[in-house]
């Protein structure tokens, strides 16, 4: 069964249909990646899985067996999914270490502090950020580590699936790289992964379905080699690209 199933989902801002009866599904413990070319969805669909900041204005969204379309966003990240955002989001006036707590404590009333404290600093180290370095403030970190310090956040919620919007956006071809294991080594934790991403390369190494979105309708899906070779894909999301450079 799979974990996440999209049906038919739509979201309309006005006359621009951002979303527009978007279906897939993705089995649990996979890797999944979302293409398409700037403004065709990507990161509106994720608002509506997530219910942060809306829900669809139609369509259903079933995670793990639950109905999650309409409900609050903080009632969804308790069902086991979480994200992170474009945009490197943090209390950037906090540390890391309470940055990351504040993950590790979200709706596990019943967590013991000290229990609470451990998980944080596993998903610290696990990220690859060092201990000595758990008091600095959030808001001093690199680009990088403070993409890090955000994966570290959502996986010390221990979600069951984690949503990444374009966690490559910024990154120097040495850190993509540290970035692609990363994302794997969180996968082999056992949390299911949806991944938004211009670079290719990286959804190609990682992906194991493809979705291309344009104009927030899907333009195809399936297994990475053959959407990526397909001519409509070419001509809307390469093309484009190629077009931009
Ligand atoms: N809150 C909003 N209000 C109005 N229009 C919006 C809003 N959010 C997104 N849009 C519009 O919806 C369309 C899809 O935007 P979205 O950010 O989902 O695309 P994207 O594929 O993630 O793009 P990018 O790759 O540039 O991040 C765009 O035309 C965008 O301007």
């Amino acid at each position: 069964m799979a974990l996440l199933a999209v049906e038919g989902v739509c979201k309309a801002f006005g006359s621009l249909k951002a979303v527009d009866e978007v279906s897939f599904t993705v089995a649990p413990g996979e890797i999944f990646g979302i293409a398409g070319p700037n403004g065709s969805g990507k990161s509106t669909l994720f608002n509506l899985i997530t219910g942060i900041p809306f829900a669809p204005d139609r369509g259903r969204i079933v995670f793990d067996g639950d109905d999650i379309q309409g409900k609050p966003g903080h009632a969804i990240a308790r069902l086991g999914l979480a994200r992170t955002f474009q945009r490197e989001t943090s209390f950037d006036g906090l540390t890391m270490f309470e940055n990351v707590l504040i993950g590790a404590s979200y709706g596990k009333p019943d967590r013991a502090a000290a229990a609470a404290r451990d998980a944080a600093a596993e998903a610290l180290e696990f990220v690859g950020l060092e201990s000595r370095s758990f008091g600095r403030l959030a808001g001093e970190l690199s680009v990088f580590d403070r993409k890090c310090l955000m994966l570290a956040t959502a996986i010390a919620m221990e979600p069951k699936m984690l949503l990444l919007d374009e966690p490559a956006s910024s990154l120097t071809r040495p850190e993509i790289e540290t970035s692609i294991g990363l994302i794997r080594r969180t996968a082999a934790r056992g949390i299911t992964i949806v991944l938004i991403e211009h670079v290719l390369t990286f959804l190609m190494s990682l992906s194991q379905h493809l979705l291309v979105l344009n104009q927030g309708r899907v333009l195809a899906a399936g297994e990475p080699a053959t959407v990526i070779a397909d001519e409509r894909v070419i001509e809307a999301y390469l093309g484009t690209r190629r077009a931009a450079a």
